[in-house]
């Protein structure tokens, strides 16, 4: 049994595949957050942009198999001609659901499947696209994938803490709160003192997609 909180079709707005079409599947559920606000001072994760709570968002539900939630996502790919179908997991924490037989299904349907994880889990062998998101108070397993994007800044998670890693990139993220301009400011000039580093600006607000 798979639970998704939402499910649509929309551009990759972060790191390397930015600007990419993709089925966006939202799994329900984190290890680091309950989602409920009043539980967000004394969470592991404090600065979570994102509601995962439930099964109620834009195409969610509980689907019983493998199949049927590929099924699912398929549909979502307009019918349209061209590019290679892209699919990113994410949540919640979406290393808390997906597995092989998903994996599998979504391969045989055509897809490119990427996730969007924490790293605390490892990960299923198959995945096309892993992007490792450390979280400051949260042990890292996952410590090689495609590209590693900090949420930037994190006082007790500095990116030379991470710069040696396994990745084929590394962005910094400005943290989104009342304080992002003052993040972006603090990533951009990172970025130019250390250009092992790249800035990820997460191009769906800005254009005002989901
Ligand atoms: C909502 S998380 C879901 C996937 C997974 N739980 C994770 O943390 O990587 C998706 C991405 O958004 C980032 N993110 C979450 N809150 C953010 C914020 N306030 N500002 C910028 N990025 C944020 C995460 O670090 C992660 O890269
Ligand atoms: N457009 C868009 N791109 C994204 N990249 C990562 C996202 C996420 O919430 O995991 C996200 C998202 O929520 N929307
Ligand atoms: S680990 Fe990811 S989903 Fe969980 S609370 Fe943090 S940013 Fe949100
Ligand atoms: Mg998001």
């Amino acid at each position: 049994m798979y639970s998704v909180k939402e499910l649509f079709y929309t551009l990759q707005g972060e790191g390397a595949q930015a600007g990419r079409a993709a089925v966006f599947c939202r799994f329900t559920g984190c290890n680091l957050w309950s989602g409920r606000e009043q539980d967000r001072a004394t969470a592991v994760c404090t600065f979570c942009d994102t509601d995962f709570v439930g099964t109620d968002g834009e195409g969610g539900g509980k689907f019983a198999t493998a199949e049927a939630l590929a099924d699912t996502i398929a549909k979502a790919w307009p019918d349209s001609q061209g590019g290679k179908r892209y699919v990113v997991c994410t949540g919640g924490e979406p290393l808390l659901q997906l597995d092989t037989p998903l994996i599998d299904a979504l391969h045989a349907r055509g897809f490119e499947v990427a996730v969007e994880t924490n790293g605390t889990q490892p990960a299923p062998p198959g995945l096309d696209w892993i992007c490792v998101s450390p979280k400051a108070d949260a042990e890292l397993v996952l410590t090689s994938g495609h590209e590693l994007k900090l949420v930037y800044p994190q006082p007790l998670a500095q990116p030379e803490r991470f710069a040696g890693l396994d990745f084929q990139h590394f962005f910094l993220q400005p943290m989104d709160s009342v304080l992002q301009r003052d993040h972006t400011k603090a990533a951009v000039a990172y970025c130019m003192a250390h250009p092992q580093w790249r800035l990820s600006v997460q191009m769906h607000k800005v254009v005002g997609i989901a």
